[in-house]
């Protein structure tokens, strides 16, 4: 089985530490969801991992080896680092042809890549006239030519329509399935928490969390229950022996933090109070995360002293 095993990486452009002892492994099976604030070190990581950028001190390692190592790279691990990269002047089918010929890759691969990537009608256009996600397209369709174990990508539904991002979450879930290490750096967290299993977060440059979804969206976030009742005089009683408070919003719903849909329900029918609905509150991974990197965000707006603003 392939991991990618990254060990005390550390990355300095200048003064600028970019990557900071982060030491973790992305295992087989599953896809792992690459999250962190503008400027925490991802692409950096990625670019280490590929070896297209040498990390200060520390390692990355495919399958236990350098990437720069392998002899045939394409077929230990695919990558899309920046949809740009492929010749301008080239069409898509000439990129993957010689991506293929220098990685000892057969033919047919070209062929079933462009397939894949639902890009045969265009294949003979030069790449110059694509668009952002036919561009994204073709790049995911390199990552896929040498049938890799490994493939890391980089916001991979950058420019892609709707459409698109649901294939790539598709494609994502079967290369999982298929036993393949998926590392996919993303914002966005609806899509991550749909298509991610585990995540690793980065924040200024160090490892915030190395995590099973489910169980960091439990420890991010805090429970809350949602319920509705036709006795609120009584209910506020009942909640006021335990410590709990709470009132109905405008609309006759209650929203009580800090407990559960369960311990609510156990509450109500001692003390008799009729529910006409309770529910716990569905925590979203964007809640989660957000709270995790609040500390860490570069980029987060301060507060103005002196307005409260
Ligand atoms: N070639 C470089 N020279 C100098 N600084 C760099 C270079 N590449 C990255 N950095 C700096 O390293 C830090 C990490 O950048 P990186 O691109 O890895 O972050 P990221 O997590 O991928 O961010 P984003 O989500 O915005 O893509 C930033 O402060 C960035 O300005």
């Amino acid at each position: 089985m392939t991991s990618i095993d990254v060990r005390d990486l550390r990355k300095d452009y200048g003064p600028i530490r970019a990557v900071d002892d982060v030491t973790f492994t992305v295992r087989p099976g599953r896809v792992t969801g690459f999250l962190g604030p503008n400027g925490a070190g991802k692409s950096t990581t990625l670019r280490m991992a590929l070896g297209l950028d040498r990390p200060t001190t520390g390692r990355v390692t495919i399958g236990g080896r350098p990437y720069r190592s392998a002899p045939q790279p394409l077929r230990l691990a695919g990558a899309l680092l920046d949809a740009g990269a492929a010749l301008g002047a080239r069409t898509a089918r000439d990129h993957l042809r010689c991506l293929a010929y220098s990685n000892d890759i057969p033919h047919r691969r070209i062929a079933e890549v462009l397939a894949e990537t639902g890009l045969e009608a265009v294949a003979g256009r030069r790449v110059g006239t694509f668009s952002l996600g036919m561009r994204q397209r073709l790049g995911i369709a390199a990552a896929l030519l040498g049938d890799p174990p490994v493939l890391m990508l980089d916001e991979p539904t950058n420019g892609l329509d709707p459409e698109g991002i649901v294939w790539i979450r598709e494609l994502l879930r079967r290369l999982a399935a298929d036993g393949r290490t998926v590392l996919v750096s993303s914002h966005l967290m609806g899509e991550t928490a749909r298509t991610a299993d585990h995540l690793v977060v980065l924040g200024r440059g160090r490892l915030l969390a190395d995590t099973p979804m489910a169980a960091f969206i439990a420890a991010h976030s805090s429970p809350r229950a949602y319920l509705r009742t036709t006795e609120p005089e009584r209910l506020r009683d009942v909640l006021a022996t335990v410590g709990l408070a709470g009132a109905p919003d405008g609309d006759g719903r209650w929203c009580l933090p800090g407990t559960t849909a369960a311990r609510v329900g156990e509450l109500a029918a001692a003390g008799g109070v009729p529910l006409l609905e309770l529910t716990d509150a569905q925590v979203s991974l964007e809640e989660a995360y957000l709270r995790l990197t609040a500390d860490a965000t570069q980029f987060a707006a301060t507060r103005d002293p002196a307005t409260g603003g």
